[in-house]
């Protein structure tokens, strides 16, 4: 399951998120924002970051117009490793070597095709359970 959160500023993009998630047929549940009515985007950080700790879903995708504030009010939550991806290089090694909990975009940074491939890319790429991205994770844990 896989937890979506976003503000106004990425409300669009998340929708052509949920039609990708939709057509490969992956679930997931969407914490909001349902429009583009302005609103706070520490706010869907919290509801994504809490259902990732709470076990009701393995991952979460964060947009905003950045991907920054997003992903910044997310990692304050102690055990969420989120990652603000541009290209799909960056989501396979945030995924590799930081076992990443939860990608962020920024809507008004990438385009609909990055960011359906960072997703992709992201979803699909396992962490490589390496031992020194191990310690180092265990590290940031500590
Ligand atoms: O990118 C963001 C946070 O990092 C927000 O989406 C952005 O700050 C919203 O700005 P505005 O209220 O002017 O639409």
């Amino acid at each position: 399951m896989i937890a979506l959160g976003c503000d106004h500023g990425g409300y669009e993009l998340m929708q052509e998120v949920i039609k990708y998630l939709e057509e490969h047929g992956l679930e997931y549940k969407n914490y909001g924002t349902y429009s583009t009515d302005s609103c706070d985007y520490p706010d869907y950080a919290k509801k994504v970051a809490e259902a990732i700790l709470a076990g009701e879903c393995e991952k979460g995708i964060l947009i905003c117009g950045t991907g920054i504030g997003i992903t910044i009010a997310a990692n304050r939550y102690e055990g969420i490793r989120a990652a603000n991806c541009t290209n799909s290089f960056m989501a396979e090694a945030t995924r590799e070597h930081n076992d990443a909990n939860i990608l962020g975009m920024g809507a008004r940074v990438i385009g609909v095709g990055t960011a359906l491939k960072i997703v992709d890319t992201f979803l699909n790429t396992p962490f490589s359970n390496d031992e020194r991205h191990k310690r180092r994770i265990a590290k940031i844990e500590h």
